[in-house]
């Protein structure tokens, strides 16, 4: 882990919160992690209704936390597995960077470019008001894209192996953020969101 106090990242979006570390995992403790959880996590292939069709989840999704942490999404709700020891030593590196604690972790898996995330906030009830998420991101660089409820305004933040993006205060009242396809032939992603869920 290298960051510290002052490898601070601030990215300026009118109504939002954002800190990027790029450089937050060394790359070989992301090599190893990017291995690891790909090989080792309760990967799911989940669907969902999408106007009245029930439709694959472009990507795969695992879902950790304490127990009694749900995770409700499109009208599908997971059920938290246990922490693995490595998911719970990056949770640990997260809240030391964040100066705050979290109970849940959603990971998602982009095979290739062809997986992807739709535009959302992460903005359910049981997230609380202005949540604190920390994000990271391990494989290929993917284009983590922002777009302001309000004004429309946009803004792509490209998420590269091994760092870390904190998202907070008002970010997701204001602001959907998504993880488009992309044509280049490029390779996996995976990205771990960790929440702090009140249950
Ligand atoms: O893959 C990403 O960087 C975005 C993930 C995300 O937005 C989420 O898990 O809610
Ligand atoms: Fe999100």
């Amino acid at each position: 882990m290298q960051q510290s106090l002052f490898d601070t990242g601030v990215i300026t979006l009118p109504q939002a919160e954002l800190d990027y570390r790029p450089d937050f995992l060394d790359q070989c403790s992301a090599d190893g992690l990017l291995r690891c959880f790909r090989d080792s996590l309760a990967w799911r292939q989940d669907h969902i209704k999408l106007y009245g069709k029930v439709v694959k989840i472009p990507r795969l999704q695992a879902w950790y936390g304490d127990a009694g942490t749900q995770y409700r999404y499109s009208g599908l709700t997971l059920s938290p597995e246990h922490w693995t020891a490595e998911l719970s030593a990056l949770k640990l590196a997260c809240e030391q960077a964040c100066g705050q604690r979290f109970n849940a972790v959603l990971a998602n898996w982009y095979r290739s470019g062809d997986d992807s995330m739709g535009w959302h906030s992460d903005d359910e009830p049981e997230l609380g008001r202005n949540p604190v998420i920390a994000s990271v991101s391990l494989g290929v660089c993917r284009n983590l894209d922002f777009r302001h409820k309000g004004t429309g305004q946009t803004h792509r933040l490209p998420l590269q192996h091994g760092s870390l993006l904190i998202m907070s205060g008002p970010t997701q009242s204001h602001w959907q953020h998504g993880i488009a396809k992309t044509r280049r032939v490029i390779g996996e992603r995976i990205n771990l969101t960790f929440r702090y869920i009140y249950c």
